[in-house]
């Protein structure tokens, strides 16, 4: 396919996501009803969707509106190119640029720019300080591809050795001692032998960074709470704790004994009506539903859907875990508390709201990551009990 048709192809795509439709779903029916197009096709296709999805706001006010087509022109706009160059209306290229198009516009806000919803703005500013534009101009991109090295299984340079083999260039990653970043043939991957038997596993640097924030000792009994598809769960396995692994819905774990058998480590699963209390965990983990703010690079919908009443609703639902967790600790039990978040309501607000609901507990350690550390946006607190 020339640039032009894959634009064409990005454009059809968009206008059934500015409906309503899902993305990924849109891209996989695209691909089917289109058998020409080959793999290297599609994947240029779903980077010119998903940089779209990213920087909604500014490619539209670049190319004059939310269409498709607005939005594609917006991006030739941003890349310093002139759009009348791929909109020639030949072949498969989209129809020809003419007097029905928006003259470019150079008069953008700093939130159309930076791809920020307006009414976030004033938070993000308040929870990022001087690292607002810097963060919201990173998350406009993609996110680097990182791999966690199963430590448990392999060292960090044999596994740089072993994926190489497979055509995958990686390299040490500074946010963790289990982290590396993959700067060539990250598409292979999935396909390669590493990966199929567990020597490493796709995880954000940042996410390792959090389990390593955990501090866990060999044993440690833990129950991940919130524990999702199992990822940081895997984590924590492969540093010899003793995992159970837990969400409030457990169609969610489905894929983890089958992640964990390739892992090569034992999780156990445990449902809420089995969860015991009484001081059965060294520690109680919750990654805690989120607004995934420190993650719109690799989930950027969720930037758009996110609205203030949901954002209330997340802040909700996290005082409750946490108060949750507390009811199932014993006088030894520490918590981790964690989000893939930048806005400081999920994070430093949250945990001080449960200190002051809980004196009997204090915050022993947090930290705060930004994409400007590589990986995605987490925030981790421990917290442990008072023992005058
Ligand atoms: C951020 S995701 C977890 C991601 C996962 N830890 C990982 O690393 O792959 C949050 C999870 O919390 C779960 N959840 C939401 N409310 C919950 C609650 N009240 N109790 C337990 N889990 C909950 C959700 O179903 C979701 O799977």
């Amino acid at each position: 396919m020339t640039p032009a048709a894959r634009v064409a192809a990005a454009i059809e795509v968009l206008d059934g996501w500015l409906a309503g439709g899902a993305a990924e779903q849109l891209l996989t029916s695209w691909a089917r009803s289109h058998r020409f197009a080959g793999s290297t096709d599609r994947a240029a296709i779903r980077d010119l969707v998903y940089d779209a999805i990213r920087c909604r706001r500014s490619y539209a006010a670049l190319g004059g509106g939310e269409s498709g087509r607005a939005l594609m022109i917006g991006a030739e706009r941003a890349a310093g190119r002139d759009p009348a160059e791929i909109f020639t209306g030949e072949g498969y290229a989209p129809a020809a640029f003419g007097p029905g198009d928006a003259p470019p516009r150079p008069d953008l806000s700093e939130e159309e720019r930076l791809d920020c919803p307006d009414w976030l703005a004033p938070q993000l500013r308040a929870s990022l300080g001087a690292d607002f534009a810097p963060v919201m101009e990173a998350l406009r991109h993609r996110a680097p591809v990182f791999l966690r090295v199963n430590l448990a299984r392999i060292d960090r340079d044999e596994a740089i050795g072993t994926l190489a083999q497979e055509g995958i260039t990686a390299r040490p990653h500074p946010l963790s001692p289990s982290a590396l970043e993959v700067t060539e043939g990250a598409r292979r991957i999935q396909q390669g032998a590493a990966y199929a038997s567990g020597l490493v596993e796709l995880q954000d640097a940042a996410s390792q960074a959090v389990v390593d924030a955990l501090a866990i000792s060999p044993g440690d009994r833990v129950l991940d709470y919130c524990a999702g598809g199992g990822g940081k769960s895997l984590a924590l396995a492969a540093q010899g704790a003793e995992v159970s692994a837990h969400d409030i819905d457990p169609r969610r774990m489905s894929d983890l004994p089958g992640r964990a058998a390739r892992a090569g480590v034992t999780v156990g699963l445990l449902p809420t009506d089995r969860l015991p209390g009484g001081g059965s965990f060294d520690l109680i983990f919750a990654d805690a539903p989120c607004s995934g703010s420190g993650a719109w690079r690799r989930s950027p919908q969720g930037k758009w859907d996110l609205t203030a009443r949901r954002l209330d609703e997340l802040c909700a639902i996290q005082a409750g875990i946490l108060d949750e967790i507390v009811r199932l600790s014993g006088p030894d039990t520490r918590i981790g508390y964690a989000t893939c978040s930048v806005i400081e309501a999920e994070n430093g607000a949250q945990v001080a709201a449960f200190l002051a609901r809980h004196p009997g507990w204090q915050c022993s350690l947090s930290r705060s990551f930004t994409p400007r550390d590589g990986g995605d946006g987490f925030f981790i607190a421990l917290l442990t009990q008072r023992h005058e």
